[in-house]
């Protein structure tokens, strides 16, 4: 599989992080005006890193388009020559709609548009995709490439901004809840290295036992909380606050933001 990733940011660089740990490809294009977050590889076998993103075009089957979304459009313009009916483009652009990519590259092109998170860079992401009719011919390729990285799910293009907030924007809201669990951990006597460790393998746990026993996540919630006991009082405590009510806000609040990105 010869893959190209035209920006490579925060994103464009955690894909390319993974691809090269699995090596799942044949060669991989890193194409950016600043290539600073991939120079690391310069090094890595069949690895190309490039401020020339018609070369990375050219030179591959699958690109990935990991642009900002006031980017991306000026970016498909000026490659849109370059792409022919056995391209197979993939975007991660928040708000960029397959029409909008349609609209530059016509409908008789491969589009995919993929919504993972930086868990991608170690091989744990929560992957969305969701295609074009035309697309639809490789999604099965797209998953093979991103169950690499991950776990995905195929969805409707109504469903990718609501993706975008539970699983790209989502890990940051996880990776806050751990943070504010250190600081109350810290409060309570330790040391701020051993706080953070605390909080990051319990929550690691969490996620663990709810993902290998299947089960729901109040039936394991009753499994801790003995009656009268610290576990129902903190978050008791915590439900009276808000704890529940304020990231549902978050969520929608976000959902709200990426829907104004959409349509502006
Ligand atoms: N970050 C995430 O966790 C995440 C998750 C899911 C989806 N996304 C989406 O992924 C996209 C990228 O996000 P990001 O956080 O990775 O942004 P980013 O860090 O700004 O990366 C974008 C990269 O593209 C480069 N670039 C700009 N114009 C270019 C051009 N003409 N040719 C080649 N490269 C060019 C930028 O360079 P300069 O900095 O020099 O402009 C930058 O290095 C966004 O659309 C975002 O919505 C991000
Ligand atoms: N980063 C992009 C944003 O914050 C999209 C989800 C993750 O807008």
């Amino acid at each position: 599989m010869k893959i190209a990733i035209i920006g490579t940011g925060n994103l464009g660089s955690s894909i390319a992080k993974g691809l090269i740990k699995n090596k799942s490809f044949t060669s991989l294009y890193l194409s950016d005006k600043n290539t600073s977050q991939v120079n690391e590889f310069v090094d890595e076998a069949y690895v190309t890193i490039t401020n020339n993103n018609a070369a990375a075009v050219e030179n591959s089957d699958v690109v990935i388009f990991a642009l900002q979304p006031r980017h991306i459009e000026g970016v498909l313009k000026e490659i849109q020559p370059l792409i022919t009916e056995e391209h197979v483009v993939m975007s991660v652009a928040a708000g960029f709609s397959i029409a909008k990519i349609e609209a530059i590259l016509g409908e008789d092109k491969h589009i995919i548009r993929v919504m993972p998170n930086t868990a991608i860079s170690i091989g744990k992401s929560m992957t969305c995709l969701s295609a074009n009719l035309v697309g639809q011919l490789k999604i099965e390729l797209a998953k093979t490439i991103f169950n690499q990285l991950g776990t995905t799910m195929v969805i409707p293009e109504e469903q990718i901004q609501a993706a975008t907030v539970i699983c790209a924007s989502g890990i940051a809201f996880w990776m806050r809840l751990v943070r504010a669990t250190t600081q109350g951990a810290i409060q309570l006597g330790f040391e701020a290295e051993e706080a953070h460790q605390l909080a990051l393998q319990t929550c690691y746990g969490a996620a663990s036992l709810l993902k290998e026993s299947g089960r729901h996540p109040e039936a394991e919630i009753d499994r801790v909380t003995t009656p009268s006991g610290c576990t129902i009082e903190g978050l008791n405590e915590m439900e009276h606050q808000g704890l529940s009510s304020s990231l549902i806000k978050g969520i929608t609040a976000s959902f709200e933001k990426i829907n104004q990105i959409k349509n502006s």
